[in-house]
């Protein structure tokens, strides 16, 4: 393995993973800390943990852990994987687990860079805008987990970390790889360990991608990787031949827990097309709904490919926040979708998309499976993944805000076949 990546959450793994594969490199996406060695021919490993929203000193462990693990494969460099929307509270944990892994990794300066230009996101002056709204007027000030109320990334940052945050701005970018060389210099000869660069395009990246080739240590959304595998095709390391890939055949199910605009937009479109159960949580902590009831409801009409969400508008999430608590209430939807995912997987399903980072690691854990495969992409940043669970099992992961408002029904045709 050449390249080693640690995603703090499992549709980020996914976004990168699917970068990779693009970019040419034989990608295998681990679900955790793997157990055992990588399989042969794999060039990088994209290993996918769920430390986005929980404890920073859980999130540095289980982050050192993972990044142990990919060292002991062989990986030269190691990617942090965050979200392109920068997800994270003035305690973390991208700080702690980013100042964390330059420690291990002996590296004295690393990237900052969340920008993915093909969905919206891109930094200017250290600022964070999705679409043409800062970050904090797009709808991600009301994140269920993290509600993201300031755009200036070098500040958020600096509310989580022990050391100043340098910054390349776009004007140095567009001067080219060896300027934003010589800046990183400057920021590190200063002290300055994380650096926040600007990218607005995917120009900007690939100029960043080549200036960070010897860094040990980089840091972002997908977009950072866009260049990297170029890097070690340049140095004669990639293969070129890649193994095709086994197709799932079977039941589709849609499973949504995101309550991002885009998965709501997803969600009313799909219902047009197809049945779909509404789980409301207070129904969950009474016990009147049930993971049993809904996988019921979904077989009886498992041709129609049915969705099952608990996708709801701002005030239906603050409601049952304020009524149960924030974490709780989502660890109660998060194991019903597990729950559920595996019912559904154990009577037949072999085709499941979902919708949400966290949700998605519920439901892989709750699925038992160790890794995945790459297959092609279906909307930007969201591949389509081939996991073996007694047989090929297709899955989908969405980023809460990614894909067309036609995701589900095209994400279900390209996981595999009825
Ligand atoms: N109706 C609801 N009320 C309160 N919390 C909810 C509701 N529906 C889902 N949740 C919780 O909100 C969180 C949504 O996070 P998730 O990561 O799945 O989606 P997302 O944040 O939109 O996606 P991403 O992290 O990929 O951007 C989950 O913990 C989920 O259980
Ligand atoms: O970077 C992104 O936006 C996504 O890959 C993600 O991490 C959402 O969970």
């Amino acid at each position: 393995m050449l390249l080693g990546a640690v995603a703090d959450d499992f549709t980020g793994a996914s976004d990168l993973a699917n970068t990779l594969a693009k970019g040419g490199m034989a990608t295998t996406q681990f679900v955790g800390i793997g157990a055992g060695d990588a399989p042969a021919g794999c060039e990088a490993g994209v290993v996918a943990l769920k430390t986005r929203s929980i404890a920073p000193q859980e999130a540095v462990r289980q982050s050192l852990e993972a990044a142990r693990w990919l060292l002991r494969q062989g990986c030269r460099q190691i990617v942090f994987k965050y979200c392109s929307t920068f997800d994270s509270t003035p305690q973390g944990n991208i700080g702690p687990v980013a100042e964390a892994l330059l420690d291990e990794l002996g590296a004295e300066v690393a990237v900052v860079c969340p920008a993915f230009p093909t969905t919206g996101r891109r930094l200017f002056m250290g600022h964070l805008f999705v679409g043409d709204r800062l970050l904090n007027e797009s709808g991600m000030e009301n994140h269920p987990l993290n509600p993201m109320t300031d755009a200036d990334i070098r500040r958020w940052l600096r509310h989580q970390t022990k050391g100043e945050v340098g910054h390349v701005p776009l004007h140095v970018v567009r001067g080219g790889a060896e300027a934003v060389g010589a800046t990183f210099e400057v920021e590190r000869s200063a002290g300055r360990r994380l650096v926040v660069a600007d990218a607005t395009s995917d120009e900007d990246l690939l100029v960043l991608g080549r200036a960070i080739a010897g860094h040990r240590l980089v840091t972002g959304g997908s977009g950072i990787a866009i260049g990297l595998p170029t890097n070690f095709r340049e140095e004669g390391l990639l293969s070129p031949d890649a193994e095709p890939l086994p197709r799932a055949r079977g039941l589709g199910v849609v499973l949504c827990g995101s309550c991002s605009r885009a998965s709501q937009a997803q969600v009313r479109a799909y219902l047009e097309r197809a049945p779909g159960l509404a789980i409301d949580p207070a129904e969950l902590v009474a016990r009147r709904m049930t993971a049993e009831l809904a996988a019921d409801w979904v077989c009886r009409r498992a041709d129609a490919l049915p969705i099952v969400y608990s996708t709801s508008e701002p005030s239906g999430v603050t409601t049952a926040q304020e009524r149960f608590g924030r974490e709780e209430i989502a660890g109660t939807i998060e194991r019903f979708f597990g729950e559920l995912a595996r019912s559904l997987a154990d009577s037949g399903y072999r085709r499941i998309v979902v919708g949400g980072g966290e949700t998605s690691g519920a439901v892989v854990e709750a699925l038992g499976v160790k890794s995945m495969r790459i297959g092609p992409e279906i909307d930007p940043g969201v591949p389509a993944l081939v996991a073996d669970r007694n047989g090929p099992l297709g899955l989908a992961l969405k980023s809460g805000n990614f894909g067309a408002s036609d995701f589900f029904e095209k994400a279900l045709r390209q996981v595999g076949l009825p």
